[in-house]
C-alpha cells in the first residue's frame, strides 16, 4: 500500500540501511481496526462487485452506489480530515462493502496478508480488533467467526482477536458482543481481550462498566480508547481507568491525575502517530504525547490505527521514530529496539525468556538471520482453530506464545540509548504457565527509575530494608489504583462534607450529669418537697446520695412513679428510715432515769407547782354560778370565767407547764 503524508516523508529521508533495519526488526503491531486497514486494492475490488453486482440503487445497509463510489475517490485521494469525527464519516462506505460473509473473510485476508505476508512482514506478531457487526446476511457470531476463520490460516502465535465494543453500542449490543467473545474464547479461538472505541464523543462510559468488569473476569484483557480528544472531560477518563485496562489507545490528554494512575499502574499505551496527526488532535510531532511517555521511560507500543485512510504502515511509524526532526523524532537504531519489543505489553502471548535478547549485536545476529527465524504458518490444519487434542495437559495454555524472534527482542537492553535506561530481566521461562490476559511488564510493581537500575544491579540484599519487591516482571495484578484512588477521593470528599454541615450543639457532659456527691446537691430535694421540720441532726443528710432523679427521663419518671404506687419502690422523697443503733438507744434510756431523778428532786425540795396548788384551794370554794346575778366582775373576767370554758383553760395550763422541756435538752435531744 502506498505510505503518503508524515509517514512516507519520514521514509523518504531514511538511508536504505535504515529502511532495512526497520523492515528486519521484529514488531508487534497492537493497534490496528479491521475496517480501517483494508487495503485500498482490494476495497475497490469489492467496489466494482457491488456496484455491478445489478443490485437495486440502494444496497441493504442503505448505500447508494454513488455514495460508495463518492467515498472510494475519497479514500484513493486521501481523506484531509478537519477533525476526528470527519474520521468516522469513512466507515458507513466500507461497511457496506464488507457486509457479506464472503466479502468479509476476503477483507480480512487481504489485511491480515498486508501485516504478516512478504518477504518482511510488517510485524511479527498482530492483534487485529473488529467490531462485531449483524447485516442482513450475518449475525454478530457470524461476523466473529468468519474473521477467526481467516485468522486460523496464521495460527495462534501470530495473530489475535480483539472483539471492539463501540461507544455507540446500547446495552443489549454490548451484551451480545461479550456473550460472543465469551464463548468463543471459551471454545478455545484466538478472542484474546475486548476493545472500547468508536467516535470519541459519544456514548455514557458508566453503562460500560459492567461488560469490561465482565470481560476482566472472563480472562479477557481490556484496552481502552481512552482521552482521544481534548474534549473528554477528565472524569470520563478517570472513570474509564477504574475499568483496570490492560493497555489504552491514544491516551492523548491525560491530565496530571490520570497520569500518575496511568505511571503508578505501569499501563501500556499504544501511540499511533499519523493517526493522531491526521485526526488534529496532536499538532506536531514535539507536542505529541510520546515524548512525555518517552521521558517517563513508560511502556508504549508503537502502532498504526487504520492504515487505509492515514496511509502509514508499521513500517512509516518506525520510520517517524527514527527520522531525523522535525520529519520525526531521530532515535538511534538501540532506541527504537528498545521502544519496540522491550516495553509492550501484548494481551495475549507471553514471551519465553530463553529467547531474549540482551543487546545489538545479538538483535543485528537475529536480522541476518532473520529469514530464518521468521516464523512459519503452523503446521496444524488451516482450520484447525480449536485447541489440538495433544495440548490437554497444558491446561493453563490459554494464549500463544510469541513468536521466536518477536521473543528475542522483548527483553534485548541497548548499548548505548540515549533513553532513560530500564532493566529487563528474563522473568519468564519458555516452561512458564501462561498467564490469562496481559502479560507481565518486565520491572517492579511501581516503577521507579532509581529504585530500577539498582535492582538488578545489587545483588547483595543483605542491606535490604522492609518488604522484598516482587521479583522482576511480576506486578500487583489484584491492586487497582484507580478503585483505591477513588475511594480515598471519596472518603476525603466525605469528610469535607461533614465538616461543611452546621454543628448541631452539644453540651459537655458534665454540664448534663450532676457530680456523684455534694454538699449543694445534697441540701437540695429534687422532689421538691418543702421541708416539714428542722434538721435534727448536724450530720451531712445524706452520705451517698442517689442522683438518679436529676437525670431521669420523662419515661423513666412514670416508671418510678408507677413503682413506688404499686409498692415495688420505696418513695424516693421518704427519708431513710435508719434503725436505731444500740449505742443510741442506752443514751436514751440514761436520759430518762435522769430526767425522772431531777423532778423528784425538784418536786421534793420545792413543793408542788403554784399552778397545782391555787387548783387545790379553788376546789374549795363552792361555785357563785348559780347564786350570782346577771353580771358579776370578778366571777365573769377571772381565769374561771365565762370567756375560756374548762377544756380551753386545761388545754392552756398543760402547755404551760411543759414550756421549759421544749428549751431544756440540747439539739441531739440529750442534757448538756
Ligand atoms: C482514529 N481513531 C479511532 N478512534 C476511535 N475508534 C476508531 C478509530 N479508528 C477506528 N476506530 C473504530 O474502528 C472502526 C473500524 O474498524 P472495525 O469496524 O471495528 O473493524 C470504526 O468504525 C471505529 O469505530
Amino acid at each position: 500500500m502506498a505510505i503518503a503524508g508524515p509517514a512516507g516523508e519520514a521514509l523518504r529521508s531514511l538511508t536504505e540501511d535504515q529502511v532495512k533495519f526497520i523492515k528486519t526488526l521484529p514488531k508487534a503491531e497492537l493497534h490496528a481496526h479491521l475496517n480501517g486497514s483494508i487495503p485500498i486494492s482490494v476495497l475497490q475490488d469489492l467496489a466494482r462487485e457491488y456496484v455491478s453486482s445489478g443490485a437495486p440503487p440502494v444496497s441493504e445497509t442503505g448505500l447508494s452506489n454513488e455514495a460508495i463510489q463518492a467515498a472510494m475517490n475519497r479514500l484513493l485521494d486521501g481523506p484531509t480530515l478537519d477533525e476526528i469525527s470527519h474520521f468516522f464519516t469513512l466507515f458507513p462506505a466500507i461497511y457496506a462493502l464488507t457486509s457479506t460473509p464472503e466479502a468479509l473473510a476476503r477483507a480480512t485476508r487481504a489485511v491480515l496478508s498486508e501485516f504478516l505476508d512478504g518477504e518482511y512482514p510488517q510485524c511479527t506478531y498482530l492483534e487485529l480488533r473488529s467490531t462485531p457487526k449483524e447485516t442482513l446476511t450475518m449475525s454478530r457470531e457470524k461476523y466473529v467467526r468468519v474473521v477467526l476463520g481467516e485468522l486460523a490460516r496464521y495460527g495462534v502465535q501470530r495473530v489475535g482477536l480483539v472483539v471492539s465494543l463501540d461507544r455507540r453500542m446500547g446495552e443489549d449490543v454490548l451484551r451480545e458482543c461479550l456473550d460472543v467473545a465469551k464463548k468463543l474464547k471459551g471454545e478455545g479461538e484466538p478472542v484474546v481481550g475486548v476493545d472500547l472505541c468508536g467516535d470519541p464523543m459519544a456514548g455514557d462510559m458508566a453503562s460500560f462498566q459492567k461488560y469490561f468488569e465482565e470481560a476482566k473476569s472472563a480472562g479477557l484483557g481490556v484496552t481502552l480508547h481512552i482521552a482521544e480528544t481534548v474534549n473528554n472531560p477528565a472524569s470520563e477518563t478517570l472513570q474509564l481507568l477504574s475499568f483496570s485496562p490492560d493497555r489504552l489507545g491514544h491516551a492523548t490528554f491525560l491530565d496530571d491525575v490520570a497520569k500518575k494512575l496511568v505511571a503508578e499502574q505501569n499501563t501500556c499505551v499504544e501511540i499511533c502517530l499519523t493517526s493522531n496527526l491526521l485526526c488534529k488532535t496532536v499538532p506536531t510531532l514535539d507536542d505529541h504525547h510520546i515524548n512525555h511517555y518517552l521521558r517517563e521511560n513508560h511502556p508504549i507500543a508503537i502502532c498504526t490505527d487504520d492504515i487505509l485512510p492515514f496511509r502509514t504502515s508499521l513500517v512509516g511509524e518506525y520510520a517517524l521514530l527514527m527520522a531525523q526532526p522535525p520529519l520525526g523524532f531521530g532515535m538511534s537504531e538501540d532506541e527504537l529496539i528498545q521502544v519496540g519489543t522491550r516495553d509492550i505489553v501484548l494481551i495475549g502471548p507471553e514471551l519465553p525468556s530463553h529467547l531474549h535478547k540482551q543487546n545489538k549485536e545479538e538483535q543485528e545476529d537475529d536480522i541476518d538471520k532473520i529469514t530464518s527465524i521468521r516464523p512459519v504458518i503452523p503446521s496444524e490444519p488451516l482450520n484447525a482453530t480449536k485447541p489440538a487434542d495433544d495440548e490437554e495437559d497444558d491446561e493453563d495454555d490459554y494464549v500463544p506464545a510469541l513468536p521466536p524472534d518477536m521473543v528475542a527482542m522483548r527483553s534485548a537492553g541497548p548499548s548505548n540509548s540515549v533513553l532513560p535506561t530500564s532493566t529487563q530481566s528474563s522473568s519468564n521461562s519458555s516452561t512458564s504457565k501462561r498467564v490469562v490476559g496481559p502479560s507481565l511488564p518486565s520491572y517492579p510493581p511501581t516503577y521507579d527509575p532509581m529504585f530500577h537500575s539498582s535492582y538488578a544491579e545489587d545483588d547483595d540484599d543483605d542491606d535490604d530494608f522492609g518488604p522484598k519487591p516482587l521479583p522482576a516482571g511480576v506486578r500487583h495484578a489484584e491492586t487497582d489504583a484507580v478503585k483505591e484512588f477513588m475511594e480515598r477521593e471519596e472518603r476525603r470528599r466525605k469528610e469535607a462534607e461533614e465538616a461543611a454541615k452546621p454543628k448541631a450543639l452539644k453540651r459537655d457532659e458534665w454540664m448534663l450529669v450532676p457530680p456523684t456527691s455534694s454538699d449543694l446537691l445534697g441540701n437540695l430535694d429534687p422532689t421538691k418537697l418543702k421541708a416539714r421540720q428542722f434538721s435534727r441532726s448536724t450530720a451531712p443528710a445524706v452520705k451517698k446520695q442517689d442522683n438518679s432523679l436529676w437525670t431521669e427521663t420523662p419515661a423513666e419518671r412514670q416508671q418510678r412513679l408507677a413503682d413506688e404506687v404499686s409498692g415495688k419502690k420505696r418513695r424516693a422523697a421518704d427519708p431513710k428510715v435508719e434503725e436505731e443503733s444500740d449505742e443510741r438507744k442506752r443514751r436514751r434510756m440514761d436520759e430518762d432515769v435522769i430526767r425522772k431523778g431531777v423532778d423528784e428532786y425538784t418536786q421534793k425540795r420545792r413543793g408542788p407547782a403554784l399552778m397545782a396548788q391555787h387548783a387545790a384551794s379553788g376546789k374549795a370554794e363552792p361555785s357563785k354560778d348559780k347564786e350570782g346575778g346577771i353580771w358579776d366582775h370578778s366571777r365573769d373576767m377571772s381565769l374561771g370565767g365565762r370567756l375560756m370554758d374548762d377544756e380551753k383553760r386545761g388545754k392552756l395550763v398543760r402547755e404551760a407547764a411543759g414550756l421549759g422541756d421544749r428549751f431544756g435538752t440540747a439539739k441531739s435531744g440529750g442534757f448538756l
